[in-house]
């Protein structure tokens, strides 16, 4: 048996700035959470019967690791020639990292879509694998159990096998012109996740015969297949959007029965704790609103955008146009509102002028909040204005500047407490830099 870990996609949905599977949530990255659950599955070390292949059993559950052990090297098979049990797909940019990351593992380049980079994985599994399990490293929750369930219903005859949760809204089949065309029954209908079962020579033969296909229980089925539907898990969730992190940190803290590493730890902010106000600033395009983003899918904190206010005043009507620091000035108000609850605010302002930092400063020093002010800067002159000049606006009303007001911007020198350049670190490395001097604060 074995499991092709499809890991290649961009992530944009995510928007991390790095291919999804890198993100961390619990300190660890999709897809070594999605590789460990695979590896301790008990299926996926079961020897194939007829090889009777010695696979190393990872140890079970270490404390303090999130209830799960790291995988033995998946290529841990005796035999001369069988190879991997586990294959992992990355990007064809990222190889090197993910093989870093998951020492022993059969890393392989990916395709442009999925099903280019399950086959891929495909490929490169060992002769000896008759069953085939296709995980998502999006859903690196997925919990071993699900693995061995899935792997078993295959085993027991099916063509394929998915894991599927009922669904609590009502799904409407629309056309093209947004009319409903049909509303199916709800009890008919299941979300499907993965991972997902098959016997390798059907999946090939799908796979061979193509077309496009969002899961590949669906080329199963247009090959005239038969695919099972059992019981998903919720731990199975497919991390896409950028909530997604949070929900999948409290479904990760709740299945080891405990609080969110990363939202209660080393005195980053909490309710009940004092908050703080991280003040950033720096010239559009210098990497703000990413910043903020990277921070609040780390911990808790709001993030308050004066983009947002001063487009929506523009575009609802309330503001001609914005001359002065009213944006800013409702801004401060919300931001007041979130510390007086005890919650952390990240303020993504240009903040240009020594006047509007020290009224940042007063909002803190009323709610009785730490500060921390952070200036963004992209020290790579071509690099911040192709980000300029190709910003897409994301706001309704909201109008981005040319690389020429950027350049023609009044912006004061500052004396922030942490200076940050975009060009030289991931938004995630800022991100951490950000949280450590917040720990070492508090
Ligand atoms: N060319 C691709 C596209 C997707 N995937 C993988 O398929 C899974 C499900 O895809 P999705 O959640 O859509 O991930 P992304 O394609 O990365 O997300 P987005 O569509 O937002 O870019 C992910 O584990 C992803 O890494 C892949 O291996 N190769
Ligand atoms: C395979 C899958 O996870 C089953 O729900 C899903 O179809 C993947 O879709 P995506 O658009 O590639 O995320």
């Amino acid at each position: 048996m074995g499991v092709v870990v499809v890991a290649a996609g961009m992530g944009v949905r995510l928007g991390a700035g790095m291919p999804k599977a890198l993100v961390r949530i619990g300190g660890r990255t999709l897809v070594e959470h999605a590789v460990a659950r695979a590896g301790v599955s008990a299926a996926l070390s079961r020897p194939e019967p007829a090889e009777a292949v010695s696979r190393g059993r990872p140890e079970p559950a270490e404390a303090g690791s999130c209830g799960l052990s790291r995988p033995e090297p998946a290529e841990a098979v005796s035999k001369p020639g069988a190879g991997p049990a586990i294959v992992v797909v990355a990007p064809a940019t990222h190889l090197t990292e993910f093989q870093d990351l998951l020492p022993g593992v059969t890393v392989v380049p990916g395709g442009a879509e999925r099903t280019d980079s399950v086959a891929a994985g495909l490929a490169a599994l060992p002769p000896a694998v008759d069953i085939v399990l296709v995980h998502d490293a999006a859903r690196a929750l997925a919990p071993p159990s699900l693995f061995d369930a899935v792997a078993d219903a295959v085993a027991a005859g099916a063509d394929g096998v998915v894991p599927g949760l009922p669904v609590s809204d009502t799904i409407k089949q629309v056309g093209v012109d947004g009319r409903v065309v049909a509303t199916p029954d709800r009890w008919t209908l299941r979300a499907v996740q993965t991972p997902q079962g098959f016997r390798r020579a059907a999946l090939v033969a799908a796979h061979a015969r193509g077309g496009a296909a969002t899961d590949d229980a669906m080329l199963i089925e247009r090959s005239g297949g038969t695919v099972q539907v059992i019981d998903g898990d919720p731990l199975a969730l497919k991390i896409t959007l950028p909530p997604d992190i949070a929900a999948a940190e409290r479904l990760l803290a709740a299945s080891a029965g405990r609080v969110p590493e990363e939202r209660s730890g080393g005195g980053v902010s909490r309710p009940n704790a004092t908050p703080t106000l991280i003040i950033l600033g720096g010239l559009p395009g210098a990497g703000k609103t990413t910043l903020a983003r990277a921070l609040a899918r780390r911990i808790p904190v709001v993030h308050i955008r004066v983009d947002t206010i001063e487009a929506t005043l523009v575009h609802t009507g309330f503001a001609k146009r914005i001359s002065g620091p009213e944006g800013y000035a409702v801004a401060f108000r919300v931001a007041g509102d979130q510390l007086a609850l005890g919650l952390s605010v990240v303020a993504d302002t240009v903040n240009p002028v020594p006047e509007t930092r020290q009224w940042w400063r007063d909002v803190a020093a009323r709610h009785g909040a730490r500060v921390l002010e952070v200036e963004l800067e992209c020290s790579d002159a071509a690099l911040h204005e192709s980000r300029v000049s190709e910003r897409v606006s994301d706001i309704p009303g909201l109008t981005v500047p040319t690389w020429q007001q950027v350049l023609d911007r009044e912006y004061h020198l500052w004396g922030p407490d942490l200076r940050l350049d975009s060009a030289s670190a991931t938004p995630e490395q800022l991100a951490e830099t950000v949280i450590d001097r917040m720990r070492s604060d508090s």
